[in-house]
């Protein structure tokens, strides 16, 4: 005798059911509509046991696809002379070229395919050793030829490999490793930027930005939550900062993310996806990301169906409102660039055929062979050299500049390396975060902590206090001296305090400490700046 009962369980007990390293295996794995997970059962009933089945069936779960614009770090635009800025004066960094005047023609920048080559290299890519520009046809007010040369037919790279861990599970102390196909890189135009004037209901158009080197990098589908697509950005933007190939910097949008989400059920195909476009922080990124999975699991389980759209991420409500549809309505009219050749790469000197001057082209074997220390093999070396845990390693690694204070710190104090990094990763970061002071750079920070730290080792006797006033470390705390610095400071740095963000704060701190050989008081130069530059 059997029966089937259909049982609703928690969500993560469902989902631990279907981990690929599940403790658990299902008797029978139906898929297709009536997909689920069967068990066999055996029942003590009123009149003796009794077999059974009972079904569960398997939740709606996230599946995230990337796709991440990394604007190319060189001086020159991808097809034209002019400058890569960002705080220049609208329209003032603009070729005939990128304002799309007649009789202009676009000449590809060598450095843009290098830094495509060079990334495509670290993620182990396959270089294509030809590849194709086409026309993406738009209408927008920031795009004058009317379409964004890219790479549609044949990328520059493809075929490329993303690893990644991050701190996840219980308390996030579990490191937790994963990775996530590249489908492609290809090189791409940027568009310009529209300023929406709300009072006198006009648009204004910068076209700084119009024409700027992009890699769009497109990973498969292979994530399934917001803490994983922000980790394997935070690791991308790591990997392309150690590259030099994007400087990487979310805020000012050199790395944007359009997350693809849809939900389904593990077994049966791929839902619906929607788009949300733009994400400029890698924390928005999970967040929009799980918002977007809650609501289509909202949407399918009260009868309705998911709309393939793109969405915007409103980071002060922490939702995503729909921007456009985007079934039918986008039409691309892809056509091959007529104006720009095949471009060809090649694998060293020996292969580049006569009569081309080898100085003139892109050598994949030179590219090769430059690659720097990647953040992963980083981490590999530091657990194995000093013996410190693979999640210190982790945040050695992801806070910009910490490795090189960290082993500094070893060097100068000579100190075992596994106090050091208790030291850091205790008493130096939570004191930084209490003070407000975590997003400094690292070169900000008072370098008297580690000459401090030096003295404790050699005498471990005295007090901090104590060596702090022997070697004249201590703050400098006068509030009329560091008005004066910091006055000094920002009468230097006219360009930077007029474009007024958070960066250019950091850039002015960095310089009081600069004068101040580290020795300013953090706190009060923080708030004398931000006075002076608001
Ligand atoms: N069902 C799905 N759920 C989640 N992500 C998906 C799904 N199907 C595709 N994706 C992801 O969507 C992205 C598609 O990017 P691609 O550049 O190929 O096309 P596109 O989004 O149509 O083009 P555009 O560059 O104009 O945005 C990839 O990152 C892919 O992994
Ligand atoms: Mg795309
Ligand atoms: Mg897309």
């Amino acid at each position: 005798m059997s029966a089937v009962f259909s049982c609703v369980t928690p969500r993560s007990a469902v989902c631990a059911h279907l981990d690929p390293h599940d403790r658990f295996s299902p008797a029978l794995r139906v898929t297709g509509k009536r997909a689920g997970l069967v068990f066999p059962l055996l029942i003590q009933g009123s009149s003796g046991l009794f077999f059974c089945f009972i079904s569960i069936s398997p939740q709606l779960c996230g599946v995230v696809g990337l796709e991440i614009h990394a604007q190319i770090h060189s001086n020159s635009k991808l097809f034209s002379s002019s400058r890569v800025t960002f705080y220049s004066p609208p329209n003032s960094s603009v070729a005939f070229l990128d304002a799309s005047l007649p009789g202009t023609l676009p000449v590809l920048n060598k450095r843009c395919v290098e830094a495509a080559v060079i990334t495509g290299l670290a993620f182990n890519c396959t270089i294509n050793r030809k590849s194709l520009f086409d026309r993406k046809h738009y209408f927008y007010a920031d795009m004058p030829a009317g379409y964004q040369i890219t790479q549609q037919r044949l990328p520059i790279a493809v075929n490329g490999l993303l690893n990644y861990s991050y701190l996840g599970g219980k308390k996030r102390g579990q490191v937790m490793s994963r990775r996530v196909r590249i489908k492609q890189i290809q090189l791409e135009q940027d568009s310009g930027k529209s300023l929406h004037d709300e009072q006198n209901s006009q648009t204004l158009i910068d076209l700084n930005r119009a024409g700027v080197g992009l890699m769009e990098l497109v990973m498969e589908a292979d994530m399934s939550c917001g803490d994983e697509a922000a980790a394997a950005v935070r690791e991308l933007q790591l990997i392309l900062q150690a590259l030099d190939t994007c400087q990487g910097n979310m805020s000012e949008g050199q790395l944007r993310v359009d997350a693809n989400v849809s939900v389904h059920r593990p077994g049966e195909p791929l839902g619906v996806r929607t788009e949300v476009k733009n994400i400029n922080s890698a924390r928005f990124v999970a967040r929009a990301i799980d918002y977007e999975i809650q609501r289509q699991i909202k949407v399918l389980e009260s009868g309705g169906t998911v709309v393939n759209e793109t969405r915007a991420f409103d980071n002060k409500s922490g939702t995503t409102v729909s921007m456009r549809d985007k079934e039918g309505l986008q039409d691309y009219r892809f056509m091959p660039e007529p104006n720009l050749p095949p471009l060809f790469v090649y694998e060293g000197v020996a292969s580049v055929p006569a009569g081309v001057d080898p100085a003139q082209v892109v050598l994949i074997d030179r590219l090769e062979a430059e690659l720097p220390e990647l953040p992963g093999v980083r981490r590999a070396r530091l657990v194995e050299q000093y013996r410190i845990l693979p999640e210190h390693s982790f945040t050695l690694v992801n806070e910009d500049g910490l490795v090189d204070y960290f082993e500094r710190v070893i060097q100068n104090a000579k100190a075992e390396p596994r106090k050091v990094i208790g030291w850091v990763m205790q008493e130096l970061l939570s004191n930084l975060h209490q003070q407000g002071l975590k997003n400094l750079h690292v070169h900000q920070w008072p370098m008297t902590l580690s000459a401090v730290f030096q003295e404790m080792w050699k005498t471990p006797e005295k007090t901090v206090r104590q060596l702090v006033k022997e070697l004249d470390l201590g703050l400098v705390s006068d509030q009329e001296q560091l008005l004066k610095i910091c006055q000094r400071v920002v009468d230097t740095h006219p360009e930077q305090v007029k474009a007024g963000n958070k960066k250019v704060l950091n850039k002015l701190m960095g310089a009081v400490q600069k004068e101040t050989k580290g020795r300013a008081d953090p706190v009060q130069v923080k708030a004398l700046l931000e006075k002076m530059t608001s």
